[in-house]
């Protein structure tokens, strides 16, 4: 990839996840390092508002997945070694994670930007329903300047359920978003050829491609006790965040303007660059859906505006429903005339909702099903075109 091509992927992406790790948040265990902290959340700031001084081109919708509950809960509670129970972590998380909201809140306060804590864990981002609740909860906190904080929800997982790490999670937080950059902070200045703290000699890898099978086989675990995945994590992530076309830095956290000089578009740390675009990874997963659950058949004015005008499928024109199934799953848009595949799409309501929906305008729907999910039955971002 040339220098011009890579400097677009980080200055043409418009949502951001940043995700930063305990041993920074927590200054390798010392508690919360509120210098820090402040200093991230004043470059969130600036990228969320585009700040035009800051030279970053426009508004990006920023969101933080922050680790440190736990390491800071240690702290506070006066332990010196981390816990084994499971029970001991997750009290330590629960007090650490009132310390971590409180420190973002403030912060990003200081900066005139608003704030919310959205702890998640494996089922709610691996239960089809679930997961299109967080999205929606997060995409409208983005809608109205909100910057989410994101954590894992320590205190009622165990081992056996849990994402386990935050690199993870931030990965499944783009893929949740579709964000276009996931930038990862940490202690080292990227991905070294080895492990820097084992081998001197190590060089920072400047650029890969996101899922390259080498790159996992020079990142090592981590290095010191605080953190809890090592390189190895974010580079997996990294190959995870791609999936829906999502590139990846790992830069370090106490790079001077880091989040400012990515989004100017700067090459800092590491870029692991996604080898599909988003729009083409979601259309990709839409199309490979080989087991479609169900069908809503439309009409001739619905058909035309999904073909000829881009729209989104309105549940008016819609004429019948075949199959059974749930919100999130993907169907197939018929035509009525023909019964041709118009296209495929993310449904907002189950079949048996959609039946009572049918030739209904989207005013009616909390009227008719007690409550509105959406105004459409298929969003157009969600929805596929047959060629
Ligand atoms: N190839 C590598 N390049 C850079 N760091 C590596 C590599 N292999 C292992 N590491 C270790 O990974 C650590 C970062 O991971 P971790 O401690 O989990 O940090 P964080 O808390 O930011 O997630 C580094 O301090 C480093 O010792
Ligand atoms: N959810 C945990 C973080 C776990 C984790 O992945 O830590 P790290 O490797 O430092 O990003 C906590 O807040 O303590």
């Amino acid at each position: 990839m040339t220098q011009n091509h890579s400097a677009d992927v980080l200055a043409s992406a418009r949502r951001i996840v940043v995700k930063v790790g305990s041993s920074l948040v927590t200054n390798e265990g010392r508690g919360l390092d509120e210098a820090a902290i402040g200093e991230w959340c004043r470059q969130l700031a600036l990228l969320s508002r585009g700040d035009e001084a800051a030279g970053v081109g426009g508004p990006r919708e920023v969101i933080m997945v922050s680790s440190g509950a736990i390491a800071e809960g240690m702290k506070r509670l006066g332990w010196a070694k981390r816990p084994h129970e499971v029970n001991e972590l997750q009290a330590a998380a629960a007090v650490g994670q009132m310390g971590l909201a409180q420190m973002y809140e403030t912060k990003l306060r200081e900066h005139h930007l608003r704030s919310a804590q959205v702890l998640l864990t494996h089922a709610d981002l691996a239960d089809r329903e679930r997961y299109l609740n967080a999205r929606s909860t997060l995409l409208t906190l983005l809608q109205y300047q909100v910057l989410p904080v994101i954590n894992e929800n320590d205190t009622v997982v165990t081992d056996e359920i849990k994402v386990g790490d935050n690199d993870t999670l931030g990965a499944l937080v783009a893929n949740l978003v579709e964000a276009d950059l996931l930038v990862i902070l940490t202690d080292q200045r990227g991905l070294y050829t080895a492990d820097p703290r084992k081998d001197p000699s190590a060089e920072l890898v400047r650029e890969g491609r996101a899922g390259d099978l080498a790159l996992e086989r020079m990142a090592g675990g981590a290095g010191s006790s605080i953190g809890k995945g090592g390189m190895l994590t974010k580079i997996v992530a990294a190959r995870r965040a791609a999936g829906s076309g999502a590139s990846t830095v790992i830069a370090w956290g106490r790079e001077p303007d880091a989040l400012l000089r990515l989004a100017r578009g700067e090459r800092i740390g590491t870029l692991l660059v996604a080898p599909t675009q988003k729009t083409q990874a979601r259309k990709q997963w839409m199309m490979d859906q080989l087991q479609l659950r169900g069908a809503v058949v439309v009409d001739e004015g619905a058909a035309r505006k999904l073909r000829e005008e881009g729209k989104s499928l309105l549940p008016i024109g819609m004429t019948q429903v075949q199959g059974v199934f749930s919100r999130g799953d993907v169907i197939a848009v018929r035509d009525s005339i023909t019964g041709a595949e118009v296209g495929r799409g993310l449904a907002n309501y189950s079949s048996a909702e959609a039946r009572l929906l049918c030739r209904k305008p989207s005013s009616e729907i909390a009227h008719l099903l007690g409550y509105s999910a959406e105004p459409e039955m298929v969003h157009r971002d969600n929805l596929v075109l047959k060629r």
